[in-house]
């Protein structure tokens, strides 16, 4: 489902059109069971009340957004703001940037998460526009108003991977607090702000985030593409294209990319056999598809995979994976 999002309209009401096509007894089913399940009681109890005064601690227009939404679907505000925390240590997502022989960028990603049967009827692709231009892309699951995979037409896409973050709240609420940046909002934020691939590489770099994430990039042009790995306050990591020695890819999954994947989750190795098999020559999106829907790359927690290739950015498009 592709919906735009006017960025001329106030947050508070620029989602009510996508709102229409939803059922809210059906918004508030997912809601009820995804905080059951992945927010901590103890988290649910101490941060609701704080959530619920999202003006003093949530810019706009996340503030503005979130409130908006949380009217829609009959939801308590707090409640609102805590899905819009959460990242989660079940998300396994595959990220792979690559160029072909003649420099083309091609940038994928499989979202994988549980809640499949709920999230696969509430994934979006999102054309946000501002002054009658698409400003950015990107897909979501409707409510939730950062995200992990866009894109800003001709200039630079991002995917976000989950990296282990154990028990991650408490630090995270604590960072929160400190206004940093939720992971998926300053992916947005960089593809509504961001100019160019080096600005866009520069902000996802360095602007403090409140857990570890991967940040993948691809551009334009030649050697426009990396793997960033952020603990909260930088970088601890930057793995860039390199095609002239052989590195015209770059896969990441959710473990360092210079350590071995745990035998139990490698996603990466079939991933990084079936670019192989693919060659530079014949990448394009329908093969990063193919690549991408490689088992174990594809799995039974895979709910949606998204194509970009910048240069040409109608191409953008997301397929639901949800498997039996
Ligand atoms: C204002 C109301 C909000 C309603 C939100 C409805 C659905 C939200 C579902 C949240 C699911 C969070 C997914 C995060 C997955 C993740 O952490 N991915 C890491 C990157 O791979």
């Amino acid at each position: 489902m592709r919906f735009n999002v006017s960025l001329d309209s106030p947050p508070e009401l620029r989602w009510a059109p996508v709102g229409r096509h939803f059922d809210p007894a059906f918004m508030r089913t997912v809601i009820g069971h995804i905080i059951d399940s992945v927010i901590p009681k103890w988290v649910h109890a101490i941060i609701r009340p704080i959530a619920e005064e999202i003006g003093t601690y949530i810019p706009q227009p996340y503030e503005g957004e979130i409130r908006g939404l949380s009217k829609i679907f009959g939801i308590n505000v707090g409640d609102g703001v805590l899905l819009n925390l959460a990242y989660e240590f079940t998300a396994f997502c595959t990220s792979i940037v690559a160029q072909d022989k003649q420099g083309n960028i091609y940038h994928g990603r499989n979202m994988d998460y549980d809640f499949g049967n709920y999230l696969s009827k509430i994934t979006i692709d999102v054309d946000f526009i501002k002054d009658g231009q698409v400003k950015f892309k990107g897909t979501t699951f409707f409510g939730y108003v950062g995200l992990w995979t866009g894109q800003s037409p001709h200039k630079f896409s991002i995917s976000g991977n989950e990296r282990d973050v154990g028990a991650w709240w408490e630090n995270a609420i604590a960072a929160f607090l400190a206004r940093y940046s939720p992971a998926s909002w300053l992916i947005r934020t960089v593809l509504s702000e961001a100019d160019d691939f080096e600005t866009a590489f520069y902000m996802l770099a360095k602007i403090p985030i409140i857990a570890d994430v991967y940040y993948i990039i691809g551009g334009t042009t030649p050697r426009q593409g990396a793997v960033i790995t952020r603990k909260r306050r930088g970088p601890v990591d930057v793995w860039p294209l390199d095609p002239l020695n052989g590195g015209w890819y770059r896969v990441e999954t959710n473990y360092d990319h210079w350590i071995s994947p745990p035998p139990y989750d490698d996603r990466r190795t079939p991933a990084i056999k079936a670019l192989n098999k693919t060659g530079q020559e014949h990448i394009n999106l329908n093969s990063l598809f193919q690549v991408l829907s490689t088992k174990p790359v594809l799995n039974k927690l895979t709910i949606y995979t998204t194509l970009m290739s910048n240069a040409d950015p109608d191409k953008y498009q997301t397929f639901i994976r949800t498997q039996e």
